[in-house]
């Protein structure tokens, strides 16, 4: 819809005061990779097809898997055209130079249902199988030879993997698995893509050789022929049903009646089982847990991206709404210029941001530590692994309730599906549960937190650089209201919750209760002290990152980003009054300064607030909303996507005859 851009919006392009440019290619990791970006965005939305004519929502269950397939296939057509310098690069480089990419989600908006073909069948073919198992399974992959996902959860169990029921039994004489579900329970239930899309998946099953249980491996498994599509003998396989968000993933389940697979197919980079039964163990247990690892830290990078396309149709629209009369005979403000809606977006802005470092922050830890595993070096692997589940948590928990906040601050039109709001909320929502939900993540966090408390408690002082905090003796500082004197508060906020969770768990252990039974009794403080370690590490890996970058940004850029730097840090403060107030020496002036800073920089960061989001620099048919288009044309669009209701094309519906008029005559 070409037209006019809106006259509040361009006054407020005006107000910017620095380089949008600059901002978009800092974000981008260069202005190399920003002109990239465009073009590929460019080449690959002209082509005809791609987006719907008709909006997704009118489309029935089965249609919208049939839609969401038939575009992705076209997307990753157009991709092999158009984006040949990542088919040169590998799988892992690619992810980082595609972090900035969201170009797929306007065109599968509700997300793929090759989403776990592209993710964790590829990382695990090439992080649990051996050399050759790579090369022969990654190849087919990458080219779409055979079309994959990752089965691990059943109907039973998701959260505790050692539980899981699907079996792989070794059988001597034939060289084979057998892998079966022994009950309703062990039907693995919710892999991506396994309802019709998949043909092969990564399953993880309990190894049984010769009546031993091995624990859990992977195991790749044909669930489907590669000609006809139809499910193998012995498979059992079908789609799970609608669902709050993910409705063109083609979420399935899949059942085995003794079905066999040879025994090269299991993925034996690790654990290996040789031709007659002997098991070689791991270096290392948990590396079958490597592909949620890798999962973990990109939920970071797509959740704080779903915020970042929210955050921009919010302020938006709350650039171009007018509302309500408080000076009389004043023309309505923009709601932008409330304090409240300020309050609502601003830290969504640079929540968005904060993310943005910390994914990068993460990525390179993960790459180099996978480096070390390699090697056979594992010691950095309980660091990462608690890394990930922190800043997992963490990110899916905030960016979740930004995002909800940015749809409450568009009003009643925040609830339209045409503003993309709810689906934005739809998918980020789902990242609180999947990969380890995410109280059980902050229960393993707190697992290692106790541990690393119990080793400071007798002496043991090398710990981990994350928690090197912990074994602060130093006593309590007065109140330094710097950002580094707001850091180091923050890490006394969550020593303390570490300690006293520790007290309170000694505690319970010694009135005789059982260490479960203690643990589980202390568990709501525990997960308290390890979102406290979440915090502090997000806090401080944003303010690093930006002081790293600081030297090369504009004067004006820079000013900025630290104003957006701070109003994260001093929103947080004032979120945690109650937890500060307890373990730091702040005091209620501090906490009345605090919130005057907070204000004044809300009104220092608002003229920036529409140059902000332009920055993230999403096309329209990525935003695809009514309400955050670039023009601001939101009005124009709400009428225009409301004609498009099939409810909208003939003035009588025939449920007037059949149902209305008899009920209105009484007749019904
Ligand atoms: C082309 C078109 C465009 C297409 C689009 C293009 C793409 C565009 C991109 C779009 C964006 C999308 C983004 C990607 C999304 C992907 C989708 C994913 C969907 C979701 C997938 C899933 O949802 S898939 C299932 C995940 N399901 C879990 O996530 C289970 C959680 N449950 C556990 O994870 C374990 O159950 C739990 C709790 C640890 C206990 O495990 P457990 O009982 O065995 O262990 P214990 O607690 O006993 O702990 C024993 C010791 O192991 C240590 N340890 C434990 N884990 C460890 C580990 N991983 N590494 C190292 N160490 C570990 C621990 O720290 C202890 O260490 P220590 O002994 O020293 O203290
Ligand atoms: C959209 C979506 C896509 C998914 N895709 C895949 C996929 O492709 N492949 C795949 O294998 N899986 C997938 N999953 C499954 C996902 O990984 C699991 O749902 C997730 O790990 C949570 O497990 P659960 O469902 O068993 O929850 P449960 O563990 O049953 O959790 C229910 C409640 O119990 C609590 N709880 C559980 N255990 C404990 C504990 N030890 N201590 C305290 N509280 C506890 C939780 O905090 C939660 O409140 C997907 C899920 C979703 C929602």
């Amino acid at each position: 819809m070409a037209g006019k851009v809106n006259q509040d919006l361009l006054n407020e392009r005006a107000k910017c005061n620095f380089d949008v440019e600059e901002l978009t290619n800092l974000l981008d990791d260069g202005a190399e990779q920003t002109k990239k970006r465009r073009t590929l965005e460019q080449n690959v939305l002209s082509i005809k097809g791609l987006l719907d004519d008709v909006p997704e929502e009118y489309l029935s269950h089965k249609e919208k898997y049939e839609n969401g397939l038939r575009k992705t296939l076209l997307f990753c057509k157009a991709l092999q055209t158009y984006d040949k310098e990542s088919a040169n690069k590998s799988f892992q480089e690619n992810i980082r130079l595609n972090f900035r990419n969201s170009l797929w989600s306007a065109v599968t908006k509700d997300t793929s249902p090759l989403l776990l073909h592209l993710e964790m069948f590829m990382i695990s073919i090439l992080e649990q199988g051996t050399e050759e198992q790579s090369k022969y399974w990654g190849k087919k992959a990458a080219n779409f030879e055979i079309i994959g996902t990752y089965a691990q959860t059943e109907l039973g169990h998701g959260t505790f993997i050692r539980g899981l029921e699907t079996r792989a039994t070794y059988d001597v004489d034939t060289e084979e698995f057998v892998l079966h579900s022994p009950t309703i329970t062990a039907y693995k239930w919710w892999p991506g893509g396994m309802g019709h899309t998949a043909n092969h998946c990564v399953v993880m099953a309990q190894l049984y050789i010769k009546g031993k249980n091995y624990g859990l491996q992977p195991f790749m498994v044909q669930i489907r022929d590669l000609e006809t599509h139809m499910p193998l003998p012995g498979v059992k396989v079908g789609e799970i049903g609608p669902k709050l968000g993910f409705n063109t993933v083609n979420n399935g389940f899949l059942g085995f009646d003794n079905v066999r697979i040879p025994r090269e197919w299991m993925l034996m980079k690790n654990a290996q089982v040789l031709k007659d039964g002997t098991y070689k163990a791991s270096p290392n247990s948990k590396l079958a847990y490597g592909a949620m690892v890798y999962v973990r830290v990109v939920i970071i990078n797509s959740v704080f991206k779903y915020l970042s396309r929210a955050v921009t149709i919010a302020v938006r629209y709350s650039a171009v709404r007018r509302q309500s009369q408080p000076k009389p005979n004043a023309p309505e403000p923009q709601i932008m210029d409330y304090v409240t809606q300020q309050h609502k977006l601003l830290i969504a802005i640079s929540t968005s941001h904060a993310y943005h470092f910390t994914v990068r922050w993460l990525w390179d830890l993960y790459i180099k530590t996978n480096k070390e595993l390699k090697r056979g070096e594992f010691k950095n692997l309980p660091e990462l692994h608690i890394l990930a589940c922190s800043m997992k948590v963490i990110s899916s928990a905030d960016c979740t309730a930004l995002i909800e906040k940015c749809r409450l601050a568009c009003g009643g039109h925040g609830y339209m599906l045409s503003s993309s709001l709810p689906l934005l909320y739809g998918v980020s929502t789902a990242t609180v549960t999947y990969e380890g939900e995410n109280t059980v993540l902050l229960l393993q966090v707190a697992r290692s937190l106790v541990k690393t408390w119990e080793q400071i408690s007798k002496g043991h002082i090398t710990v981990s650089p994350s928690v090197v905090y912990l074994c602060n003796r130093t006593p309590v500082p007065k109140w330094d209201n710097s950002l580094e004197g707001i850091l180091q508060s923050f890490k006394r906020v969550a020593k303390g919750k570490v300690s006293t969770s520790v007290s309170s768990l000694d505690q319970y252990r010694k009135s005789g209760l059982s260490p479960e039974d203690a643990w589980n009794k202390a568990s709501v403080q525990l997960i308290a002290a390890a979102e406290a370690h979440a915090r502090v590490i997000v806090l401080s890996v944003y303010k690093d990152e930006l002081e790293r970058k600081s030297s090369t940004l504009s004067y004006p850029l820079g000013t900025v980003l630290l104003q957006l730097l701070e109003l994260y840090y001093i929103y947080w403060t004032l979120e945690k009054t109650g937890d500060l107030l307890l373990h730091t020496r702040l005091s209620e002036k501090d906490v009345r300064d605090l919130q005057y800073r907070y204000e004044e920089l809300l009104e220092k960061i608002r003229p920036n607030a529409v140059g902000l989001v332009d920055a993230f620099d999403y096309r329209d048919e990525i935003l695809s909303s009514t309400l955050g288009a670039y023009d601001g044309r939101a009005y124009e669009r709400l009428m225009e996507e409301a004609l498009k209701s099939p409810l909208n094309a003939e003035p009588v519906n025939e449920s007037f005859e059949k149902y209305l008029k008899p009920f209105m005559r009484g007749k019904l």
